[in-house]
C-alpha cells in the first residue's frame, strides 16, 4: 500500500541589506506552492532578523532566522552562500532535514513545486541558455580560474538560484565549490558568474541526478515562450542598482 513518505525538506535563503524586502513574496508565495503536504523547515539568513515580517506558516512548516554578517560587495555576498550553507549543513541542517534546496530570494513561486523535484542532486537549467548551444554557455573560460571550463565539455548551463538535494550531497557540493572559490581568491581572481561558474564547473564533474527545467527557474523580465506552458519559480523584475547600491 502507498505509504506517505514522512520527509522533511529544507530551504536556504539568504536576505542581506536591501534584499530582506523580498522575504514577505517569497515566503508567502512558498507557502502557497512549496511541497504542501511536506514538512518544511526554512532556514532564513539575515543581517537584520527584526526586519524579518511575520509570515503564517502552514502546520508542519518551520522558520529558523539566522543573523549573519552583511557584506558591502554583492558578489560577496552572493558567493558566500557555499561557505554559509555548508556549515549550517555540519552543525544541524543534517540532523533535521532529508533534502535541501538552496534558493534566491527575489523571487516568487507561482505553480506548485512538489516531489517531482527531489533527487540525490539537483540542478535547474538557467532561463537564459537554454536554446542555446554549449559553446555559447557563460562557462568561466579563464584556465587559471578553478571554474575553468573548456569549449568541449558541458550539458546545460545551470542557474546559480536553484539547486539542492539530498543534505549530505549538498554539504560535499557546497564544500566543493567553497574550496575553490577560495583558490580563485587567493588568486586574485573573481569567476564571471561568481558562484554560479563553481557551480557549473562542479556540476560538470559530479553530474545531478535531477535536471530542472526552466518552469523552476524562470525570470519575469523575459517573455513567457509558448514551449513553456507552466511557470512555478520566477526571478521578479528588480531595481538592480538600486538593489546593490
Ligand atoms: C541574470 C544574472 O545576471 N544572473 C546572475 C546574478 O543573479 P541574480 O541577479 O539573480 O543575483 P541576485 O542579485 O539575486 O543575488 C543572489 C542572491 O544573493 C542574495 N543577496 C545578494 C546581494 C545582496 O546584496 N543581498 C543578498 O541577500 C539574495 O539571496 C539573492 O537572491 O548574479 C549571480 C551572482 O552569483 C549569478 O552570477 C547570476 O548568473
Ligand atoms: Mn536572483
Amino acid at each position: 500500500m502507498y505509504q506517505p513518505l514522512n520527509l522533511t525538506i529544507g530551504v536556504t535563503v539568504f536576505a542581506v541589506g536591501k534584499y530582506t524586502c523580498f522575504i514577505r513574496p517569497f515566503l508567502e508565495s512558498a507557502e502557497k506552492f512549496f511541497m504542501r503536504g511536506y514538512q518544511v523547515h526554512y532556514y532564513l539568513f539575515t543581517h537584520d532578523p527584526a526586519a524579518v515580517p511575520k509570515v503564517p506558516l502552514g502546520p508542519g512548516r518551520l522558520l529558523s532566522i539566522i543573523p549573519i554578517q552583511g557584506h558591502s560587495q554583492w558578489e560577496e555576498i552572493s558567493m558566500r552562500r557555499m561557505e554559509t550553507i555548508s556549515k549550517l549543513i555540519a552543525k544541524r541542517a543534517h540532523q533535521e532535514v532529508d533534502y535541501l534546496f538552496c534558493l534566491d530570494v527575489d523571487m516568487v513561486f507561482r505553480n506548485p513545486w512538489g516531489p517531482e523535484t527531489l533527487g540525490d542532486l539537483v540542478a535547474a537549467i538557467h532561463p537564459g541558455y537554454f536554446a542555446v548551444s554549449r559553446q555559447q554557455f557563460p562557462y568561466e573560460r579563464r584556465q587559471v580560474s578553478a571554474a575553468f571550463v573548456a569549449y568541449n565539455e558541458g550539458d546545460f548551463y545551470y542557474g546559480g538560484a536553484v539547486f539542492g538535494g539530498r543534505v549530505a550531497r549538498v554539504y560535499e557540493f557546497t564544500r566543493g565549490c567553497h574550496t575553490a572559490i577560495l583558490a580563485d581568491k587567493a588568486n586574485g581572481i573573481m569567476a564571471a558568474w561568481q558562484e554560479e561558474s563553481h557551480l557549473n564547473r562542479r556540476f560538470i564533474w559530479h553530474k545531478p541526478s535531477t535536471v530542472l527545467s526552466p518552469e523552476y527557474l524562470w525570470d519575469d523580465r523575459k517573455p513567457q515562450p509558448p514551449s513553456l506552458k507552466l511557470i512555478r519559480f520566477s526571478t521578479v523584475d528588480k531595481d538592480t542598482s538600486w538593489l546593490r547600491s
